[in-house]
């Protein structure tokens, strides 16, 4: 069995050389090397804190070592210095348990490097005069681009809230009937948030499901009314179906669409759990157009497109490190395919909400101005955005258009 430091040092390994996400990496370490609940939450604590402090740390390590170092060792580094100062864990267990990680020949160097930043940790943590997308670790073209659109202040609050873990928020699922009392909160009406473990018997009987209020925000600009015909069509993994549905009071008036047939078991799953049992799950792609037998059809159509995920980095650690400037004008593209495909499903007089988890205007404002100058017929009922720097949860888009 692994221990989760030697765990987090594969999982780095294996993350840097490949594609696959953190979380998932995460899971499938932890389910492998037979984790307790305690060891897989100081593995998850040492990789997500990796992931979000990547510059930071490699900051401290060139203040702690001049010279070149393999990708192991960096890796080892970095994550017993997370352990010792971002965690905060106690100093010997931190340094030993971070040594016993090297082979033979590089333990000498891990030791010296671990005791001098145990010994110099007031000097470290003092970050005059170092650039603030080293300090909140962010690719600088990303600190570039929200200094352009938000100005510096807000560029940088927005890259501390992302470097901070989400918390656990969850929604109290009107179609199941539950004596479970959600405690008083200010979120708005049905989020409530989850102090210490999450209640696996009410997620198991579909009572809550966990969301951010974010997410509410284009389902009530949707505002689906009971019998009227609805689509989703970037539907997995279903938390903004669930959102219809219960407003609607249930799914038979539900069509559920993703072009990821891999992720419709999951929908599928979370929609049965949630009592969401006759609403129809379909493949489609949404980059080519809708089969006919859609056509006219829909009174409602919420498209949650595939989008950059910036509003989410707080949650998704990976994506600021895999996200390219490029990848931004692809997302457009697609996105306009998305709506062009969808409008003609529409019934006259229908509305589309058009919504993302990004706070880039490209893939909001500006492309929704865009599509409005493209169709006369379509006119601009309400927009909501979210920023996590201004509202303190997760970033969120949406616009309402209405087809004459
Ligand atoms: C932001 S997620 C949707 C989240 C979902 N609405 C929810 O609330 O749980 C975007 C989804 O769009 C799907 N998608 C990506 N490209 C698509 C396309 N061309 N047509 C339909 N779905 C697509 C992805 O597989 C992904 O599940």
């Amino acid at each position: 069995m692994k221990s989760p430091r030697r765990a987090a040092v594969s999982i780095l390994r294996a993350w840097t050389k490949g594609h696959a996400y953190a979380e998932n990496l995460i899971e499938r370490h932890a389910s492998r090397n037979d984790l307790s609940s305690a060891d897989r939450a100081l593995l998850n604590a040492i990789v997500l804190g990796v992931l979000r402090n990547l510059r930071l740390l490699d900051h401290w390590i060139s203040q702690l070592r001049k010279g070149k170092l393999d990708d192991e060792t960096r890796d080892i580094l970095r994550v017993g210095l997370c352990q010792l100062l971002i965690l905060e864990l106690p100093d010997h267990a931190a340094v030993f348990e971070t040594v016993e990680l090297g082979k033979s020949g590089a333990r000498g160097l891990i030791n010296a490097v671990m005791r001098r930043a145990a010994a110099t940790k007031k000097k470290l943590f003092d970050l005059e005069g170092v650039p603030p997308e080293t300090c909140y670790s962010h690719p600088e073209w990303l600190f570039k681009r929200w200094k352009k659109a938000y100005g510096k202040e807000e560029a940088i609050e927005l890259m501390a809230f992302n470097n901070h873990p989400a918390p656990t928020i969850a929604r109290l699922n009107p179609l199941v009937a539950s004596d479970f009392q959600a405690p008083e909160s200010d979120l708005p009406d049905g989020f409530f948030q989850i102090e210490g473990p999450i209640p696996n018997h009410l997620l198991a009987s579909g009572a809550i499901y966990i969301q951010d209020p974010a997410t509410r925000h284009s389902v009530d600009l949707l505002d689906p009314r009971p019998g009227e015909r609805v689509l989703d069509a970037c539907a997995a993994p279903g938390g903004k179906a669930f959102l219809i549905a219960a407003a609607q009071g249930g799914g038979k008036d539900l069509v559920c669409t993703d072009s990821n047939e891999k992720r419709l078991p999951r929908l599928r799953e979370n929609l049965e759990r949630l009592q969401i049992k006759d609403a129809e799950i379909d493949c489609h792609d949404w980059s080519t157009p809708g089969p006919g037998k859609w056509h006219g059809a829909f009174d409602a159509i919420l498209l949650d497109v595939p989008c950059s995920n910036t509003g989410v980095f707080r949650r998704r650690v990976d994506v600021r490190w895999r996200l390219k400037p490029a990848d931004i004008t692809a997302l457009t593209k697609l996105q306009r395919q998305i709506i062009e495909n969808a409008l003609p499903c529409l019934k006259p007089g229908g509305r589309l909400v058009y919504s993302t988890c990004s706070v880039e205007a490209e893939e909001n404002a500006a492309l929704i101005d865009a599509v409005l100058a493209d169709h006369p017929e379509l006119s601009l009922e309400d927009t909501r955005q979210a920023l996590p720097q201004r509202d303190g949860t997760d970033g969120a888009f949406a616009a309402c258009l209405r087809l004459a």
